[in-house]
C-alpha cells in the first residue's frame, strides 16, 4: 500500500514507475501504522473500542456529511458499510482509499482513489460514522433495532429547521488538521458509494469551537468568545462512561461503546452580535470575553459561582446567561461532548455573512442530556436574538472497529 506521505519520497525511479500506472505490490511499501497521533499530521489509530473522532482531541477542519440510503438492499447496504470500513482504515493512515491508488491502477479503470490529498500527510483524520433514526424503516428490516434514544427530538421553540439539511440515513464526520485531507475522505467514501448512497447535505467547518481534552487550548467562535471550556473531556474518564458511551444495558446492546450525536447548524446575525456592547455580550453569555472567566471569577477554569451577586445586588451571572441555562447542574447533572466548528458559507445576499457554530454534541442519551438542556436554552436564552437553528440532525454511532475483520456496525446487522 502507498502511503500518501512514502509516495513523495520515492524519488525518480518509484515516481516514474507510478506515473507509467504500475500496480505497487501492497506488501511493498506497507508500514504499521503508529500508536498514537503525536503531531498535527501524524495519523489516529483507527481501531478500538470507540470511534475515533468523538474524544480525539478536536482537529482544526471538519467535513460533516449525511447521506440517503439509496438502495433497498440489505446485503448491499452491508456490503458498503464494510466497504467504507476498509477505505476508511486506510485513510485515516495517511493511505490511499484502494490498494492502487490515484495513479498506480489499469489506466483504462477509474483510479480507485481521487488523488487531490497525494503527498499529504494523514493529518490527524478521523472518520466517525453515524446511524439516523430513517435506516430503521421497514427497508433493511431495522425496525426492531432503532434505539430509544433516537426518538425524534421535538420541535424547540424559535428553530427554523430546512430539512433539505437535516435528517439522513447515515452521517460521517470527518475531521483534520487540513481541509484537504477531511474533504477528500469524505469524497472518496461518496464515491465508493455510488449507486447506494447520496449525499443529503454537507458542512465545511474550520476552527474547533470546543476542546475536548485538558492538553488543549479552548478555542473562540465566530462571536469571539472561548467556547468549549466547560466540555466534557478525552480525561474525564468515569464521567465518559458515565454520560458518554451508550452500555449494554441501555436497551440496544449493539450500540454499547457507542455514543449518541446532535448536529444543529446555528445561524448568527454576527453583524447585530458586532454592535453589542462588550458589557452585554459578557452578560449574554455569562463569561468574559477577554480570558473567558465566569463572571465574578478571574480565570478561565475557575467554578461557576451562581449564588454570587454584583454591588447592584444582582446575580453577577444572570438569570438568562447562557451558561447559567446551560449548567449541568440545572439538569439533573447531564454534561454534553461538545464538539463543534465555526463555519462561513459565503454571504446571504442581503449583505450579511452566512456564518456561525455547527453544534456537535456527543452524548449517551439525547432525551436525559441535549434535549432538557435545549429546551432551557430556546425558552430563555438571551443568545437566542442572535441565533437560529437552521438545520437539525440525530445519529447514533456505533462503536470502534476493532480489527480488520469487524466492520461499522457489525453488531446491528448481526443475527
Ligand atoms: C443545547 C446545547 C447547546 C447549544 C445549542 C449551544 C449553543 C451555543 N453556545 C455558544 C457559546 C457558548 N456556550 C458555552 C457553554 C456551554 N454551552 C452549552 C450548550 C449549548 N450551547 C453547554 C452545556 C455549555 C457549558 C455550560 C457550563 O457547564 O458551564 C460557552 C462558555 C464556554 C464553555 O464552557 O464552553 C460559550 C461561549 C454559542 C455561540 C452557541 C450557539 C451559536
Ligand atoms: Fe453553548
Amino acid at each position: 500500500m502507498v502511503s500518501r506521505r512514502k509516495l513523495l519520497g520515492l524519488g525518480a525511479a518509484g515516481a516514474a514507475a507510478l506515473g507509467t500506472g504500475a500496480v505497487v505490490a501492497r506488501s511493498m511499501l506497507d508500514e504499521p501504522p503508529r500508536a498514537r497521533a503525536a503531531s498535527a499530521s501524524d495519523p489516529v489509530p483507527f481501531y478500538g473500542e470507540h470511534q475515533a473522532g468523538i474524544v480525539t482531541p478536536a482537529q482544526d477542519r471538519l467535513h460533516f456529511t449525511a447521506f440517503d440510503v439509496t438502495t433497498d438492499d440489505r446485503a448491499e447496504l452491508v456490503e458498503l458499510l464494510q466497504e467504507w470500513t476498509a477505505a476508511a482504515a486506510r485513510l485515516t493512515q495517511g493511505k490511499e482509499a484502494g490498494s492502487y491508488g490515484a495513479v498506480g491502477g489499469a489506466p483504462e479503470a477509474a483510479p480507485d482513489d481521487t488523488g487531490e490529498a497525494l503527498g499529504l500527510p494523514a493529518s490527524g483524520l478521523t472518520l466517525t460514522i453515524g446511524f439516523g433514526a430513517s435506516l430503521f424503516d421497514e427497508r433493511f428490516g431495522l425496525t426492531g433495532r432503532l434505539p430509544a434514544q433516537l426518538a425524534a427530538l421535538p420541535k424547540f421553540p424559535g428553530e427554523q429547521l430546512d430539512p433539505a439539511i437535516s435528517g439522513g440515513d447515515l452521517c460521517v464526520q470527518s475531521c483534520a488538521h487540513d481541509p484537504q485531507v477531511a474533504v477528500h475522505a469524505v469524497r472518496n467514501l461518496a464515491r465508493i458509494g455510488f449507486g447506494r448512497v447520496a449525499v443529503r447535505w454537507s458542512q465545511l467547518g474550520f476552527g474547533r469551537t470546543s476542546s475536548t481534552s485538558r492538553e488543549q487550548v479552548t478555542p473562540r467562535n465566530l462571536m469571539g468568545f472561548k467556547d468549549g471550556t466547560n466540555n466534557l473531556k478525552l480525561e474525564d474518564s468515569a464521567l465518559l462512561r458515565e454520560q458518554l458511551w451508550a452500555a449494554e444495558q441501555d436497551g440496544s446492546p449493539w450500540m454499547a461503546g457507542g455514543a449518541y450525536l446532535v448536529t444543529r447548524k446555528i445561524r448568527m446575525t454576527i453583524e447585530t452580535w458586532d454592535r453589542t456592547s462588550l458589557a452585554e455580550q459578557e452578560q449574554i453569555i455569562g463569561r468574559n470575553k477577554g480570558e473567558g472567566a465566569p463572571l465574578g471569577r478571574a480565570a478561565e477554569f475557575d467554578e461557576l459561582d451562581f449564588a454570587a451577586s454584583g454591588p447592584d445586588g444582582q446575580p453577577r451571572i444572570g438569570e438568562v446567561a447562557h451558561v447559567r441555562l446551560a449548567h449541568p447542574s440545572f439538569h439533573g447533572q447531564a454534561r454534553l461532548l461538545r464538539r463543534g466548528y465555526n463555519f462561513v458559507d459565503g454571504s446571504d445576499g442581503l449583505g450579511r455573512l452566512d456564518a456561525g457554530l455547527f453544534f456537535i454534541a456527543y452524548q449517551r442519551d439525547p432525551r436525559r442530556q441535549f434535549v432538557p438542556i435545549q429546551l432551557s436554552l430556546a425558552r430563555a436564552d438571551v443568545l437566542n436574538e442572535y441565533i437560529r437553528h437552521v438545520s437539525s440532525g440525530l445519529f447514533a454511532c456505533p462503536p470502534g472497529v476493532r480489527d480488520a475483520g469487524d466492520y461499522w456496525g457489525r453488531r446491528l446487522f448481526a443475527a
